[in-house]
């Protein structure tokens, strides 16, 4: 079967952080309505990589084209659509602290959409019945346990129902019960909302669960990209060891 459209398509890509080379000449492809996982050793720039898709870093060089329009080089306009269709769950999961769950999950919908209040109120709704927090809207980020907390970040990144999602180390610091309740909400996003999912994760039991393609990293290049059943065994040293040993 062709390969359909890819939703992100990458070229050559370089980003540098003062004389250090981050990412080298990336080429990669995203396809639309799987989850991705990125991988790879700490510091090889697998948070960089997703910087610079979404335009928190700005690549040295290289071209990213989203949803098959040119990013990098967008008008403000094009840009500001481009980012609204995209949601980000970041590494700490970055909820402000002095607002409740559900504030905290409004702030996209208010700042973006056109919707009433009244919308937003139900719309907000929706995405914590999704997450299982419905009974928690009303606490404070510093009120919630760990997966709770990356829950309500996950509502908060879904809230303008984004066509790709970006999840950078979703389970990190969640003990298995938590972490395997959150990859079956990605399986979700993916499943029933359609969304094509970039993770950031190397912990295997994730990995099994949810990925449908790799992207494996080092040192700023792309060592392997293709099914997880291939990257088992690609003949890459460092990709198939790390599938048989859970590390770097
Ligand atoms: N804003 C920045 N300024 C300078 N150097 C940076 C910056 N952000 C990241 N780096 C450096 O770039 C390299 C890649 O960082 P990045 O966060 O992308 O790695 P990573 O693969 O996500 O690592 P980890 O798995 O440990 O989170 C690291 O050496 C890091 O110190």
């Amino acid at each position: 079967m062709p390969m359909p459209e890819p939703v992100i398509h990458i070229r050559n890509l370089t980003t540098r952080f003062g004389d250090r080379i981050i990412l080298d000449q990336i080429n990669l492809d995203i396809y639309p309505h799987e989850v991705t996982v990125i991988l790879g050793g700490s510091g090889c720039g697998k948070t960089t990589l997703m910087k610079s898709i979404t335009g928190l870093v700005t690549p040295e060089k290289g071209e990213i084209h989203i949803f098959g329009r040119p990013f990098t080089e967008s008008d403000e306009k094009h840009y500001k659509e481009t980012l609204e269709r995209i949601g980000v769950l970041f590494q700490n999961g970055a909820l402000l602290n002095s607002v409740t769950v559900k504030d905290n999950v409004a702030i996209p919908l208010e700042q973006h959409s056109h919707l009433d209040p009244e919308l937003i109120e139900k719309s907000v709704a929706v995405k914590l019945q999704l997450v299982g927090l419905s009974h928690a809207m009303h606490l404070l980020p510093s009120e919630l346990s760990g997966g709770m907390r990356k829950r309500a970040a996950l509502a908060r990144a879904i809230a303008l129902d984004p066509e790709i999602l970006f999840c950078d180390e979703p389970s990190a610091g969640l003990d298995p019960l938590s972490s395997a309740a959150l990859d079956k909400l990605i399986l979700t996003l993916k499943e029933q909302f359609n969304m094509s999912i970039l993770v950031v994760t190397h912990e295997l039991a994730s990995i099994h669960r949810i990925a449908d393609r790799i992207v494996f990293l080092d040192e700023g290049k792309i060592l392997f990209t293709g099914t997880l059943e291939d990257a088992k065994s690609c003949g890459i040293d460092t990709v198939e060891t790390f599938f048989e040993t859970g590390s770097f």
